[in-house]
């Protein structure tokens, strides 16, 4: 490996890191792009499903102890593939998965006896914790005949992610997590591998960034070492204009800009979190996106440069729920919305879309963000009740189609052509004017994969 000046961070999801062969493709990709200094590993597939399943709130003894076996299987299956010949090194490897498995059960047990959101959050870390040992054993495993090598480093993540208290989302300390990078990491001698995800607090808690963080503990090592690129690995070639896997159809998108990016992470396009973007728009980071199965097919390049006019992606996110507000006092009053949203303000919940008519206001909130099973908390409700009527509808999906939507410059509008294609369904809410980027609507989760599908190859062609 010879010495480079520009640095680039590289982040490997859970889908590239599935199993020894995955590891190993990863690992190459380190090994032949000598600018990567820092790795951030994601969790291997499935794990992190797995230890949130451990972390419901009503499991048994025996179905964790099936969970821990099943996490167990898929980290002692990826140290057999590296050491299939060697038995004192895969006794060495296995010995430690072994105690970070007791680690798990001790802290499942825990949990059982008394729950509590800082325990979650302890116990989620642990598939990064795997997958980042894992890694760098096959890492050093592939340098052992190569001469001019890198020195590797496995550090703890905790060191330098340093977040608040918020478990399950915490949100970054930009200050710490700088101040931290800069005294820890000995750049560009060392070739460091790191955990995504996962975050302390300043009581020295495990804290987590939300799923599919590993995107955004990368960006945000990435800003706080100044790095010039950013390179999210996972397993389709860049960003496509829906998602591969149920639009067969898709096609790669070869540049995209941040906005239109950031919009479609933030709807749904899982491919990217979507606070991923913003310490690389702010700190002007390239980033690239790419598949780790096939690293030579190319991928997106997201750019500061204004994409064409008309539609580039649909996007959607399921499992949304829509509050619909009504009051005939909303007519010609003031202060209506002010006290809907003091309201739920108080109880964190965050509303996705708005619309509103003369007497009613549609709200739509992401389950995941804090509104658990499509059902508001019961005193939010009674408490909106007091002044308006509250009706909900769950079992929705967002579809959002993203572009540059620009009257000015379009002879055929693509918005025009949206909405004649979607004739055909029933629209439960539609957003349109907000940002120029995005026209959303919502449909019924059934037919919603329907919906994307036939819109892109309308849209498409
Ligand atoms: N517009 C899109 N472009 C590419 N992939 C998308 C898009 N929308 C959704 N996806 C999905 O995102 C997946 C990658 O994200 P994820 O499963 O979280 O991978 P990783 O484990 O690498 O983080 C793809 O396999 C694809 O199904
Ligand atoms: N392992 C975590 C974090 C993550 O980002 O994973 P992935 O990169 O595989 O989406 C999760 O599943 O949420």
């Amino acid at each position: 490996m010879s010495k480079v000046s520009s640095v680039t961070v590289a982040k490997f999801g859970g889908t590239s890191l599935k199993n020894y062969q995955s590891m190993v493709r990863c690992a190459n990709i380190v090994i032949e792009e000598p600018s990567i200094k820092v790795v951030v590993l994601s969790a291997s597939a499935g794990v992190t499903n797995l230890l949130v399943e451990l972390t419901a709130k009503d499991v048994s003894d025996a179905i964790a102890s099936t969970l821990i076996d099943n996490i167990k299987n898929i980290q002692l299956d990826i140290s057999a593939g590296l050491f299939e010949q060697k038995q004192i090194e895969q006794n060495r490897v296995n010995g430690y998965v072994l105690n970070l498995v007791h680690e798990l059960e001790y802290a499942s047990q825990m949990l059982r006896e008394q729950f509590s959101l800082k325990l979650v959050d302890e116990i989620l870390s642990f598939g990064e914790r795997f997958s980042s040992y894992l890694f760098t054993e096959i890492m050093t495993e592939l340098l052992s005949n190569v001469d001019d090598k890198p020195q590797l480093v496995r550090f703890d993540a905790r060191r330098i992610i340093k977040t608040d208290s918020r478990f399950g989302h915490a949100r970054p300390d930009l200050t710490a997590i700088k101040q931290q990078s800069q005294l820890s990491l000995n750049l560009p001698e060392c070739l460091y591998i790191t955990q995504g995800f996962v975050g302390e607090d300043s009581f020295g808690n495990t804290t987590t960034l939300g799923r599919g963080g590993s995107d955004f503990s990368a960006a945000l090592i990435a800003e706080a070492i100044n790095a010039d690129k950013l390179q999210i690995w996972t397993d389709v070639a860049g960003i496509y204009s829906s998602d591969p896997r149920f639009v067969t159809t898709a096609k790669p998108i070869k540049a995209l800009s941040f906005n239109e990016a950031a919009e479609l992470a933030t709807f749904g396009a899982k491919v990217l979190h979507p606070a991923t973007l913003l310490p690389a728009i702010r700190s002007q980071i390239d980033v690239f996106v790419g598949s780790s199965l096939e690293p030579s097919a190319g991928g997106t390049h997201l750019t500061t440069k204004p994409s064409t006019s008309g539609v580039r992606a649909i996007a959607l996110r399921e499992n949304q729920t829509l509050v619909t507000l009504s009051s005939p006092n909303m007519l010609l009053a003031s202060g209506f919305l002010a006290r809907v949203f003091a309201i739920l303000a108080k109880y964190e919940l965050s509303v996705d879309l708005i619309t509103t008519s003369e007497i009613s206001v549609a709200l739509t909130f992401d389950n995941i963000n804090g509104v658990s099973e499509g059902i508001l908390p019961q005193e939010c409700i009674t408490e909106l009740e007091d002044f308006c009527a509250v009706s909900i509808e769950g079992e929705l999906s967002l579809v959002a189609v993203i572009g540059n939507h620009n009257p000015d410059h379009e002879t055929i509008s693509s918005t025009e052509l949206l909405f004649k294609s979607l004739g055909d369904y029933q629209i439960r809410m539609i957003c349109h004017g907000a940002s120029r980027h995005n026209v959303c609507f919502l449909v019924k989760q059934s037919i919603a994969k329907n919906v994307v599908t036939n819109i892109h190859d309308q849209i498409f062609g």
